[in-house]
């Protein structure tokens, strides 16, 4: 029968599993931030390592002392993997495994040889910092991150692996008699409160972190094209009206390009060599614009690019650069023949609807098209009209 002392710590080892259990049931419900399934397998090997400890009389605590560690050293080895996970940065399994074994062979030694229960936290707390400590330079030592969310994260991780190290020092300020004698000793306590402390600071903070990635990616994947990672229709549009608005970006120039007799690259050579022009087409984009300008699929073939502070002539050049280099990618249409690329390009100087440009470089595309394809169509200054 378990006491009522030993119902009571209980609470704290159930909490930590429970939030354990949450973790991995986030983990299943998204199965997208693997570091939650790491971190919930930490904490429900914790809670499991701490609730075993709680019950068992204290007399037959040394007997399963090398038992009880493996279980506290596999937890902490889990969280270590999810925090490395989280931050892309090594978890260093071989070094846990070499300080595992050695924390390990010092409590067997210590339970079968000697029995001193001071030893055996001191190793152990040592071992499960060292684990927990391990990723923690690395994560450090990467390009300052401006996200405070995540920096919170991995310095009360860091804490926490300073605290479990420096935990086995309470063993002096409380003395060994302590330890020994009390049913329910002080150090046990705080050792449960700590763990439940941070257990539950860092859970929050990873499930907080796992739903705001899992909304910039959902956000992401709404305003991205999937094949080519370009802005799509919709985003395009929230993008231009908002650059639009703002002062100083004028002349804007609108060039829309169309890959030429893109349905015989399909046809001649099959849709997954049709993505991969696509994608090469999407690169020659981006490596031609600025990081300020908007390039966009519309879907299927077509491409459409927002210039700001670009009036026609250089609109016109950044088309004949990008069609340049599409000639230039080794793709071909046909044998002998290699892709390419027709532009309508139109520019405007005034405050005036976006998408009158568009339809500007729209028909001129469509002349570019008519004219034996290949070729970029501009016309002078397109100046605003009003919207029928
Ligand atoms: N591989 C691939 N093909 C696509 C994709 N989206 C649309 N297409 C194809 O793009 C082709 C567009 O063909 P058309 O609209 O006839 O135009 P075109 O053959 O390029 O002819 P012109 O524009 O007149 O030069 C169709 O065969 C579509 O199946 C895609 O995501 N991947």
């Amino acid at each position: 029968m378990l006491s009522n002392n030993q119902l009571y710590v209980l609470v704290a080892p159930a909490c930590i599993t429970a939030l354990g259990g949450l973790l991995g049931l986030c983990w299943l419900i998204q199965r997208r931030s693997l570091f939650l399934l790491w971190t919930a397998c930490g904490l429900v090997l914790t809670g499991i390592g701490l609730s075993w400890q709680s019950i068992i009389p204290k007399a037959e605590l040394s007997r399963w002392a090398v038992y009880t560690g493996a279980i506290y050293l596999a937890g902490a080895w889990f969280c270590t993997l999810g925090v490395a996970h989280k931050f892309s940065v090594s978890a260093f399994p071989k070094t846990s495994a070499v300080v595992s074994a050695l924390v390990l062979a010092i409590l067997y030694q210590n339970s079968a040889v000697q029995d001193s229960i001071a030893v055996r936290t001191l190793w152990l707390n040592l071992g499960l910092g060292i684990i927990h400590f391990l990723p923690f330079p690395a994560i450090v030592r990467r390009p300052a991150s401006k996200d405070r969310l995540e920096r919170l994260l991995y310095w009360s991780y860091g804490l926490f692996a300073i605290y479990t190290m420096l935990r086995p020092a309470m063993v002096l300020v409380l003395g060994f008699t302590e330890l020994k004698d009390m049913t329910v000793s002080i150090y046990w306590l705080v050792t449960m409160l700590g763990s439940l402390l941070f257990s539950l600071l860092f859970s929050g903070l990873l499930l907080i972190v796992a739903m705001r990635d899992a909304t910039l990616v959902l956000r992401d994947e709404r305003n991205h094209d999937s094949l080519t990672g370009l802005l799509n229709r919709r985003a395009f549009w929230e993008a231009a009206e908002k650059l639009n608005q703002q002062p100083g970006v004028g002349p804007v120039s609108i060039l829309i390009g169309d890959i030429d007799h893109f349905k015989q690259v399909n046809d001649n050579w099959g849709h997954e060599y049709g993505d991969m022009v696509l994608k090469a087409v999407a690169r020659a984009m981006l490596e031609s614009v600025r990081s300020e300008d908007l390039v966009a699929r519309f879907g299927g073939e077509e491409f459409v690019l927002l210039l700001t502070r670009s009036d026609l002539e250089t609109a016109e050049q950044v088309a004949q650069r990008i069609r340049a280099k599409v000639s230039a990618s080794g793709y071909v249409q046909q044998p002998g023949q290699g892709v390419t690329m027709s532009f309508g390009v139109a520019s405007l100087a005034f405050d005036a609807n976006l998408r009158q440009v568009v339809s500007a470089a729209d028909r001129l595309l469509y002349q570019a098209k008519e004219s034996g394809r290949d070729q970029v169509a501009v016309e002078p200054l397109f100046a605003p009209v009003a919207m029928a």
